[in-house]
Parts: C-alpha cells; sequence; structure tokens
C-alpha cells in the first residue's frame, strides 16, 4: 500500500478512535482550545492504573462469587471492558464516575456476535478474555483489538500460550475464535520478550488451569504484581522466582476479591512532566515512591524536584535550568516506554542535547511532529542510533528521537495521534506561548480520568471547541 494511503487510513483511524472514547467518557467535544504560557498548579488525584484496572475486571470472570473494585479511574478503556463484560452476562454496579464497580459474574454467557463486534477495535484487553471464558465457557471470541496506534502490535506470544495450554485457535476476518475441547492444562511457556499483555495471558489462564504453569521471560510490571495479589485474593497459587519466572499452581475454582487498584504511575509520570514543561507544581494525590523510582531518578537528572509525602508526590520546577538526558525505554525496572513521551515536551525545555532510545515500539515518536511544527528542535532516527551506553542488548525496534534544547514553543493546531502523544501535545500546548487547537483530545481519556477536570483545577486556561 502507498504511503499516503496509508497515512490517510491512519489518521481517519485515529479520529475515529477519539470520537468514541470522547463519547465514553462524556467529553465536551473532541477538540479543545488552550492559551499556553502559564504554570501548572495545584493538587489532583492519581486513581487506579489503567494497565491494572482493566485486567482485575477481566479477573472477575474467574470467581465464582461477586468482586469489588476501588479507585477505578472514570476512562474510556474501562467503559469498552465493562461493556464486554456486560454482553457476556457479568452484572456490574456502581460506576467509574464514583470509582467503585462491583462485578457479579454468576450468569457468565456467550455473546452475540454483532455486540462483540460493536466493540472491534476499541481496546487491547479483549484478548485478555480468552483464558476466563475459555473456563467458564469452553469458548471464547476475540474481536479486532484497539489501544494505542504506536507500530504494529502482533499478539503471537498470546495465541502460542493459549496452544501451549491447549486451546485450539481459529483467525477468522472478524476476529479470532479459540475453543479449548479438552479443557485447558497447565504447561511450560517461554516469552521471546517479556511483554506485559502474555504474561497476564499466561495468568489469567493458568489459575485455573490442571496442573502447574511455569512461565518463563516474564514481565514483572508493578501492575503484573497487583494483578497477582487480586488472583491471590480469589484463591490462586502464584509464586515469583528468580530470574522472571513465574510458576502457576492450578486450582479449581476461584471466588470473588474486594481490591483496591494500584495508582496509575503512568499518569503520574505524565503529570510530573507537565509540572516540569510548564515551570510549575503538582502535587499527585496518591502517587507513591515504589513503582516510581526508576522514573523520580530520570526526574532528579533533569533538574525537576519532588517531596514524597504521606498521601502523594510533590512534582515541581525547583527554578534554574533544566539538563539533558540520555534515557532507553525498557520492560520494568527500566524507564517505562509510556513516560518518554509526556517527558520530550520538558526535555524541549533543558539546555542541550537528549536523546531518548524508544526499544519496546517500533512507531512512538510521531508525536513529535507536531512538537517540531510548534518549534521543538527534535530528530527522529527511525533506524535507532548506534554507539553510545545502553543498559538493554538493542532490539530490532528501536528508534531514537535527538531533543535540543531549549527551544520557545508557540500555539498550533494539532492533532493527537495516541494516548501519551496526546497528553504530550497538551502540555506542549500549555508550554507554549500564544493559542493552540487540540484536536481528538478523546484520545487522552483513554488512559487519563477527568483530565480536564484536573487541568482546570491546576490552573490551566482552556476550553473545549463548539
Ligand atoms: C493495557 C496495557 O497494559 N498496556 C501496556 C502494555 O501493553 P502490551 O501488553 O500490549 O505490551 P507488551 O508488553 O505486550 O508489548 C511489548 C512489545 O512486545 C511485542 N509483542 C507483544 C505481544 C505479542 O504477542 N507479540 C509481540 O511481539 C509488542 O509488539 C511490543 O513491541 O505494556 C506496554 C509495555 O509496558 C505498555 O506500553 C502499555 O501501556
Ligand atoms: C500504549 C498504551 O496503552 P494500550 O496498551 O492500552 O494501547 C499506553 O497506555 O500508553
Amino acid at each position: 500500500m502507498n504511503t499516503i494511503l496509508q497515512d490517510t487510513q491512519k489518521h481517519e483511524a485515529q479520529k475515529l478512535d477519539a470520537q468514541k472514547a470522547a463519547a465514553h467518557v462524556g467529553l465536551l467535544s473532541d477538540t479543545i482550545i488552550v492559551n499556553g504560557g502559564r504554570p501548572l498548579r495545584g493538587r489532583i488525584d492519581v486513581r487506579g492504573a489503567k494497565n491494572l484496572v482493566t485486567k482485575a475486571m477481566v479477573a472477575s470472570l474467574l470467581g465464582d462469587t461477586k468482586s469489588v473494585l476501588r479507585d477505578v479511574p472514570d476512562i474510556s478503556d474501562v467503559h469498552v471492558v465493562s461493556r464486554l463484560l456486560e454482553i457476556h452476562g457479568v452484572e456490574i454496579t456502581g460506576s467509574p464516575e464514583s470509582g467503585i464497580l462491583v462485578f457479579d459474574p454468576a450468569n457468565v454467557a456467550i455473546a452475540q456476535s454483532a455486540e462483540i463486534d460493536a466493540l472491534s477495535g476499541s481496546s487491547r484487553i479483549p484478548i485478555l478474555f480468552c483464558g476466563p471464558l475459555l473456563h467458564r465457557l469452553g469458548h471464547a471470541f476475540i474481536p479486532d483489538l484497539g489501544g494505542c496506534r504506536i507500530g504494529d502490535r502482533p499478539i503471537d506470544f498470546h495465541l502460542d500460550a493459549l496452544r501451549a495450554f491447549g486451546a485450539v485457535v481459529d483467525k477468522l476476518p472478524s476476529g479470532i475464535n479459540i475453543t479449548a475441547p479438552n479443557g485447558l492444562t497447565g504447561a511450560n511457556i517461554e516469552l521471546p520478550y517479556p511483554s506485559v499483555g502474555a504474561t497476564e495471558q499466561v495468568l489469567l489462564t493458568g489459575v485455573r488451569a490442571k496442573g502447574i504453569t511455569e512461565l518463563k521471560n516474564a514481565a514483572i510490571e508493578p501492575e503484573i504484581m497487583d494483578l497477582i495479589a487480586v488472583l491471590q485474593k480469589m484463591g490462586a497459587i502464584i509464586s515469583i522466582e528468580p530470574n522472571r519466572v513465574i510458576l502457576i499452581e492450578g486450582v479449581d475454582s476461584l471466588k470473588g476479591y474486594d481490591h483496591r487498584a494500584l495508582f496509575d504511575r503512568n499518569e503520574a509520570a505524565s503529570w510530573a512532566s507537565a509540572a516540569l514543561a510548564t515551570k510549575g507544581d503538582i502535587f499527585c494525590v496518591g502517587a507513591k515512591q515504589q513503582e516510581m523510582m526508576t522514573f523520580l531518578n530520570v526526574f532528579r537528572k533533569i533538574g525537576g524536584a519532588f517531596d514524597i509525602e504521606e498521601d502523594g508526590i510533590r512534582f515541581y520546577h525547583p527554578g534554574g535550568d533544566l539538563k539533558p538526558v540520555v534515557i532507553e525505554t525498557d520492560v520494568h525496572p527500566g524507564f517505562m516506554t509510556d513516560w518518554q513521551q509526556p517527558l520530550i515536551v520538558a526535555l524541549t525545555q533543558a539546555v542541550g542535547t537528549s536523546i531518548v532510545h524508544e526499544t519496546v515500539y517500533e512507531d512512538r515518536f510521531g508525536f513529535t511532529e507536531a512538537l517540531v511544527e510548534m518549534g521543538a528542535d527534535i530528530e527522529v532516527h527511525k533506524n535507532g542510533l548506534e554507539g553510545g551506553y545502553r543498559r538493554v542488548p538493542r532490539r530490532a525496534l528501536e528508534q531514537a528521537a535527538v531533543i535540543t534544547g531549549p527551544t520557545k514553543l508557540h500555539g498550533a493546531d494539532i492533532e493527537v495521534p495516541d494516548l501519551r502523544g496526546g497528553f504530550s501535545h497538551l502540555i506542549a500546548a500549555l508550554t507554549a506561548q500564544g493559542q493552540s487547537r487540540v484536536s481528538n483530545v478523546g484520545l487522552i481519556s483513554r488512559g487519563y480520568g477527568d483530565f480536564a477536570g484536573k487541568l482546570q483545577k491546576l490552573g490551566a486556561d482552556f476550553s473545549f471547541a463548539a
């Protein structure tokens, strides 16, 4: 396919994703007008992590009794997963607005394909329904997946793991049909890369499979540890062994859980980057040090300041020049890929040249084009940069962004490409002198609950376009 056609299709798909997400959370409009140049200051609440909450919601399917999830954020991915659970017969009470959801899986049933199709392309979470639905119903149908468009996001590790448990996978044009004619049996699985989603796939399937599952090269992100905590509350037996090995002893039945979700460290890191870029001061209520240590080290190296308090973390620009850094994104405990996009806006204000090596996804610097339009000096190397220090061996997907600052940013008309890229566009517009028109902001509500209310609390000057 020619590149212009590909770009147009991607652009249209992003617009559609943004409109759907905006509708889920009831945003007033998909475009906001921002008058930049004001420091963001104030206190905001950070609720449960998108990357845990949605998975804990899926885990409720495995219980024989009701589950209660607390600190749920009002984000569109939560609405999508709620709808998907409902069409599989789970009764949900409470609301994302209130922060508490109760799941009753007493009447789980096969869903109508038309209803599943309607949710096609809205989130990456449906793939995690496989194990729980196979245990409950012996059958799962997974629609086309959504999520951020940041390169090809294959699901081969997921499907190989499901096959190892004994599932039969049938790829159809409309989605993936999976059955388990002989039930699911514990397996020895080694992931080619410590994939977050594939690790969760193995956990959500292994807990009720017959016998023992050994997972090698597992991801060990804090959200995965919190999912393991949820599953342990339900009755699962899971042990974390040295060197990224997880052992799961399958059990016959699980009950519901009552769990307060781990805070969203990606949201906290994003607001921290906003504080730095706008020379502001933001207290993230609910943020904790342990899960953010790697981010905090980088934040300090750049010249940002933070105070760890009992009820959260204060992130602020202490005055003086920001300093450049070299970062490579990595699996935990490395520097999370979801942190680089917002932080790059702060790096446009540092004195000197920073380098960000992206090693997790193959196309995660598209958002920088808008920053360049706004006056930033950023050069993207699509095939990575040779040489220099790197903690992990080079991955085939690697790309690099070279950011030279400080540069004055000015307002522009920009279009959000994906979730974190969108937050970074928002920060750029808030940092810039003059007015910006930011469209597709619905995508930001995939992962940032009540972002407009929080901007208001922090003194941002913006309004939704009519
Ligand atoms: C909903 C959720 O939790 N999303 C997070 C999750 O995404 P997600 O679970 O999709 O990310 P993975 O860790 O699985 O992906 C990492 C890398 O592995 C590759 N891969 C993955 C699976 C597979 O079957 N085959 C394959 O090649 C991916 O293309 C990517 O290059 O972890 C990412 C890495 O921390 C985060 O950026 C996302 O915010
Ligand atoms: C890539 C992300 O999310 P998802 O996996 O849901 O697309 C993200 O949260 O930055």
